[in-house]
């Protein structure tokens, strides 16, 4: 779909591109020549990720750097040694944490525990970048992960839609108040496309009433290189009218209700159920 080099000459940040989606997305990033670089808070998956991506592409240039981006501090030491070695192209806001629960039973610990990686760990991962790309006047290029519900909301993941419909409105916002300075934002939706992480989380066995593509109109689940494609679209300098935008990738399920039919099953669980899933 792209030229090899694509991406060659730019580096660029994949918070939580150890596993998942992140992880898929980065080695697209590799193979069209970028320069990549992945965050997490375990050292030993990103380490396992850049040897099976180095054992892949022979020559790829990745980093690795530990960073919770719940800290402020520990994404400003994160963006100083990345820096060091040049500056950053793009930033892609991947990292998240997500669980199915009632809203009314959570804790605030809970609530936090979502908000702080997905909201404030974007938020602060986007001013660490955009303060020195203005500092050095130089261009950037934010891509942040969010999810249909940030136009739907969706039961039983309050926190998440809420923290990613955040999101949204940081993009929209800086792109504006940074446009000038050409630095560019946009946020990509992903539909159903299966990773470990998600699939844990959301849908553990026992959760769902009927196979997941019923609820997509395309009927199938999405695969990871449809996403990455989008993903390098929107890295590379061809997207650079690009700014402020939400593109939904997901076979048009949210138009046919938020969170599907398993999500809609939940309405009707009763305690021992619920108790069941958060025992898991
Ligand atoms: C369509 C949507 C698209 C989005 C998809 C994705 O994002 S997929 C991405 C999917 N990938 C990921 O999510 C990967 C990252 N996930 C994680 O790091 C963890 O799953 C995390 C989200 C719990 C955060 O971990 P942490 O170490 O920061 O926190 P901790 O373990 O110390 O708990 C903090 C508080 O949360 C409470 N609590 C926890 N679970 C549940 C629950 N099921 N029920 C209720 N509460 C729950 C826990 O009890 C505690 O509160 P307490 O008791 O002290 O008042
Ligand atoms: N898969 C899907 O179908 C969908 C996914 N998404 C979004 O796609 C993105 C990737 O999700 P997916 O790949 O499925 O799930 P994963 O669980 O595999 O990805 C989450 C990643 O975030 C990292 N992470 C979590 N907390 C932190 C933190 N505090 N600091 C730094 N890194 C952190 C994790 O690494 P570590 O634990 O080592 O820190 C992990 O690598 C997320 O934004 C998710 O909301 C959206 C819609 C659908």
């Amino acid at each position: 779909m792209f030229r090899q080099d694509l991406l060659a000459g730019k580096k660029i940040l994949v918070t939580g591109g150890g596993t998942g989606l992140g992880k898929s997305i980065g080695r697209r990033y590799l193979e069209l020549g970028a320069h990549l670089v992945i965050c997490g808070r375990r050292l030993a998956v990103l380490d396992a990720t850049a040897d099976e991506f180095r054992a892949e592409l022979p020559g790829a240039r990745i980093d690795t750097l530990t960073c919770d981006v719940r800290d402020a501090e520990q994404v400003e030491a994160m963006m100083e040694r990345l820096w060091q070695t040049g500056p950053l192209d793009v930033l892609v806001n991947n990292a998240a944490a997500n669980f199915i629960a009632r809203t009314e039973k959570l804790s605030a610990r809970a609530v936090d525990a979502v908000l702080n990686i997905v909201l404030h760990g974007s938020f602060y991962c986007a001013i660490a970048a955009g303060r020195r790309w203005i500092e050095a006047g130089r261009p950037g290029n934010v891509i942040s992960t969010v999810s249909a519900p940030v136009i739907t909301g969706q039961a039983f993941t309050a926190p998440s839609a809420a923290a990613k419909a955040g999101v949204l409105a940081m993009t929209r916002s800086l792109a504006v108040e940074w446009g000038p300075k050409g630095i560019r934002l946009n946020c990509v939706a992903p539909g159903l496309f299966p990773t470990p992480g998600a699939w844990e989380q959301l849908f553990p066995p026992g959760s769902q009433v009927e196979a997941q593509e019923r609820g997509v109109p395309l009927r199938r689940l999405g695969e990871h290189r449809e996403l990455c494609d989008l993903y390098a679209y929107l890295a590379a300098d061809g997207s650079g009218y690009m700014t402020g935008d939400l593109i939904v990738m997901d076979g048009g399920r949210w138009m046919q209700g938020a969170g599907g039919p398993t999500f809609r099953a939940m309405q009707d669980w009763n305690d021992a159920q619920w108790d069941a899933m958060r025992k898991k």
